[in-house]
């Protein structure tokens, strides 16, 4: 059986007061495509957050390719990891965020280029030759030498997931990567989203409130309330027939906005 490339064990997160996650388990396998749904203040992005190291469990394991991500071995025990141990383990993880956080004054070359030669220690060479064609990948090949501002939103978040590629990440985190978009621009960045799915060699989180989109590219959907999983299973099984209330109202609810 092969190893899960994330797994979240019995995970609880709390703000001061506020507890936002209860005992949250949930095991990823290498390639495969999870979105979790969930009402807004579920919990979604936290546990996206917690994957990028942002923000730290308050109970709980979470294991990226079997190395805890927040505890690593000094003299045989456990001890909270160091800021190398972090790094080393979150190198796996790539994300893209809602805002697609391009630096303005850096051409889109060099947006994809910074990160390969600064932490992986790749030549200006290696790093140009990779962030070409990972531009190429989301049809951005010609775009190179502008700048952000030359381009739409969704172009700039295709870069962005560009970007994330171009240090060869494991998996990939998707934090509602289309909602800061313009409805017409939706469709582009989806497109390339699928695409990175269907080829199958990565793995993939998805925050997302497209469920159609969810629907066609997930292998599992992931609904959780109250920072808790409540239902999971395949595209058709969470989303035409689901079993908890708690899962049908909430679809009910999105089908009567939407
Ligand atoms: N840094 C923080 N400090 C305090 N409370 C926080 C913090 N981050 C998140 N929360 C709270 O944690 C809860 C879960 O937030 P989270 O953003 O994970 O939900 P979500 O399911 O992604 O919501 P949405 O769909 O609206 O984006 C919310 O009640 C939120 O207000």
């Amino acid at each position: 059986m092969t190893e899960p490339i994330v797994q979240f064990k019995s995970i609880s997160k709390s703000f001061d007061e506020l507890e936002v996650m209860k005992d949250f388990t949930l095991d990823v396998d290498p390639g495969e495509i999870v979105s979790i749904i969930g009402p807004s203040g579920s919990g979604k992005t936290t546990i996206i957050r917690m994957l990028m190291t942002l923000e730290k469990p308050t109970g709980g394991d979470i294991i990226v390719e079997g190395e805890n991500l927040w505890k690593m071995e000094s003299k045989g025990k456990l001890v909270p990891a160091d800021e190398r141990h972090l790094r080393k383990v979150r190198s796996n993880v790539g994300m893209v965020f809602q805002h697609f956080n391009l630096f303005p004054h850096m051409t889109i070359l060099r947006n994809c280029t910074e990160a390969p030669i600064h932490v992986l220690g790749l030549s200006k060479k290696e790093a140009e030759t990779r962030a070409k064609e990972m531009l190429e990948k989301v049809g951005l090949g010609d775009k190179v030498d502008n700048y952000p501002m030359q381009l739409s939103g969704g172009q700039q978040q295709r870069v962005a997931i560009a970007r994330a590629l171009v240090m060869q990440p494991k998996v990939m985190l998707f934090d509602e990567p289309t909602s800061a978009l313009d409805p017409e621009l939706v469709g582009e960045v989806l497109e390339v989203i699928k695409d990175l799915a269907q080829q199958g060699d990565m793995s993939m989180i998805l925050v997302t409130h497209e469920m159609d989109f969810a629907w066609q590219v997930s292998d599992r959907i992931v609904f959780i309330a109250d920072g808790q999983l409540v239902e999971h299973g395949k595209p058709s099984e969470v989303l035409d027939n689901p079993k908890s209330d708690r899962l049908r109202n909430f679809l009910e609810r999105f089908r009567t906005q939407v």
